[in-house]
């Protein structure tokens, strides 16, 4: 059938997408995992003052989702705090994708693959940056996404489970539009990238776990970090 995006979805489209485009990690941040030097320690750092700067900028992107400080507030935190990870894979994998012409690929992954992490966890972590590097998605797909993961209502302690689904169908029903229209080729393409969420969340698992390992080699986290993983 013929897929027509309305008035109203194009700007909740442009909104998303200004709001992805204009809240990025500061570049004398991205700057030093080009500097510093290598080793376990120095990269567990830097990789912890990525996510600390990651989760701020998380906050300000998910402001800018339209309905979303109209939810409850602690409905808001609980969001925030059940997709961090989730929003932080498909912003790192991004990075890793090699068409991002950024020169952090190889210089991330370098500092990912040493930075203490257990093999277990680094197979289903490099999997899923493959399986998304393979998408191609384009930065609408890729704001829309990251806006549909925060807003997934089933996260612990979401008391209006409704109002949150809502928000979340309305920027389903633009991205499977967005999608036809990009990969007509590939009418696959949209249940693909929601088969990215389901992998996500299996990710949120094996994050937990690292987390506990990392507790138990006494690896030190930011304020913030501890607050948004409860650890600490
Ligand atoms: C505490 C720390 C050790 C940690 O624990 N788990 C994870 C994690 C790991 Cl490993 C993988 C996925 C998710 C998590 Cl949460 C991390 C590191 O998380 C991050 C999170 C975001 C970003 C964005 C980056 C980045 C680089 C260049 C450019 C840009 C850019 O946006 O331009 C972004 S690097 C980076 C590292």
């Amino acid at each position: 059938e013929k897929v027509e995006i309305t008035k109203e979805q194009q700007a909740l489209v442009k909104s998303i997408v200004d709001a992805y485009n204009r809240h990025q990690i500061p570049q004398d941040m991205t700057k030093k995992l080009l500097q510093e030097q290598y080793s376990a320690e120095e990269n567990f750092l830097l990789l912890t003052e990525m996510a600390t700067s990651q989760v701020q900028v998380l906050v300000e992107f998910t402001k800018n989702i339209p309905g979303f400080l109209s939810l409850d507030c602690e409905d808001q935190i609980a969001l925030l705090k059940g997709s961090a990870v989730e929003a932080m894979f498909l912003r790192s994998a991004q990075v890793l994708s090699k068409r991002m012409p950024n020169g952090y690929t190889e210089v991330l992954k370098e500092r990912v693959r040493n930075s203490g992490m257990s093999e277990e966890f680094m197979t289903p972590m490099f999997n899923f940056y493959k399986s998304i590097d393979e998408l191609q998605m384009v930065q609408e797909e890729q704001a829309l996404l990251t806006a549909v993961t925060i807003l997934t209502p089933d996260r612990p302690y979401v008391k209006d489970y409704q109002a949150v689904e809502r928000l979340q169908e309305t920027m389903l029903v633009v991205l499977r539009k967005l999608c036809v229209l990009q990969h007509p080729q590939d009418p696959q393409y949209f249940a693909r990238l929601l088969g990215r969420l389901t992998e996500l969340r299996t990710l949120n698992h094996y994050h937990a776990e690292m987390l506990t390992s990392w507790r138990m080699n006494d690896q030190k986290f930011t304020p913030l970090l501890c607050e948004l993983w409860d650890v600490q």
